[in-house]
């Protein structure tokens, strides 16, 4: 099963979550694509339509509770360009601060959330949240939670992929 990862940033921390999923996980998801969201639109998730794949997003949260700059454009065209996508699997990876902006914690990525499920898309497990402002380390929390995520994901008669 192939694991494509999107990724919203503005200064690289989402990007270096996505690169620890990529090495802390390929013996569960194999390949694991990192994609940043610039100049996407919603046709990323036509590509795979055949394929076996599992989307996850992996966006901070800027401004006000808005997606980076990087990622404007493709959630906008969730939005403009709006079709069915019941064959999409995905997950989020929502990085914001709890403590500078509480009242939007983590919208960046729930934004993308609500967007897809509208479309009909079927996010699998609850949405992870890393605060930035509560002394952990987001590559290894992400990491973590991406291993839980993708043994829940893996069809239950799917043996861990062969990285080699
Ligand atoms: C100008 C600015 C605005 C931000 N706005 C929010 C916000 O509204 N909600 C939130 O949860 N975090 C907010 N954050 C925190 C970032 O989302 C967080 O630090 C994140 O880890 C940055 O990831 P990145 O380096 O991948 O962009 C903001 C940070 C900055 C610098």
């Amino acid at each position: 099963m192939k694991l494509k990862i999107l990724v919203g940033s503005m200064t690289h921390t989402a990007k270096h979550v996505a690169q620890a999923i990529q090495m802390e996980c390929a013996d569960l998801a194999n390949p694991v694509e990192v994609e940043p969201m610039d100049g996407l639109d919603i046709s990323v998730f036509d590509a795979d339509k055949t394929e076996d794949v599992l989307y996850l997003i992996c966006t901070s949260t800027y401004g006000a509770g808005d997606v980076p700059d990087n990622a404007q454009a493709l959630y906008q065209s969730l939005d403009l360009q709006p079709r069915f996508l019941g064959h999409v699997r995905y997950g989020v990876i929502a990085l914001g601060d709890s403590a500078s902006h509480a009242q939007t914690f983590c919208f960046g990525g729930k934004h993308f959330d609500e967007r897809l499920q509208d479309l009909g898309a079927q996010r699998i497990g609850e949405i992870c949240c890393l605060d930035s402002s509560d002394g952990t380390l987001p590559e290894t929390v992400g990491a973590e939670w991406c291993r839980q995520w993708l043994q829940a994901a893996l069809p239950k008669s799917s043996a861990p992929c062969d990285a080699t």
